[in-house]
């Protein structure tokens, strides 16, 4: 908005910060990507991925969240704009729910070819 005094950037990293935790808190999904994400973590350190893997294995968490993320908003203004049913108000969120799982099943698809020749491995040593 023209003459509008800008936000400091700390404090816009804040109310990014929030959002992100809102999401957290608020959608189920969210709370199921932190959990696979620890998960890529653990797992990432216990089988000693290589740098490149971590690369990738970061950049599809980074995706998929942020994916959900643009999701839970894109819900929060169909919501804000009607609640009664509408076309538009369904293609809208179930578009964007579409958008989150391709991004989740390539996820899993690209994880389990990094993770399976290491867990094949343990197995093979041990
Ligand atoms: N205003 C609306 N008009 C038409 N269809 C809608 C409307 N709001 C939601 N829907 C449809 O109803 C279904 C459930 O929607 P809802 O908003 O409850 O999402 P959800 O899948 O439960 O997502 P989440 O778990 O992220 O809240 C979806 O198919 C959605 O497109």
């Amino acid at each position: 908005m023209p003459g509008k005094k800008k936000n400091p950037l700390w404090r816009s990293f804040g109310y990014a910060f929030a959002g992100i935790w809102t999401g957290i808190r608020k959608e189920r999904n969210m709370k199921i990507h932190c959990t696979a994400l620890l998960m890529v973590v653990i797992a990432g350190i216990a089988f000693r991925i290589t740098v490149s893997e971590w690369c990738i294995c970061i950049v599809l968490c980074a995706l998929v969240m942020s994916l959900e993320l643009v999701n839970t908003a894109l819900e929060a203004v169909v919501d804000l704009v009607t609640e009664e049913k509408k076309p538009l108000a369904k293609i809208a969120k179930d578009t964007a729910a579409g958008a989150v799982l391709i991004a989740a099943i390539a996820s899993v698809i690209i994880g389990l070819l990094i993770f399976v020749p290491h867990i094949a491995g343990w197995f093979i040593q041990s």
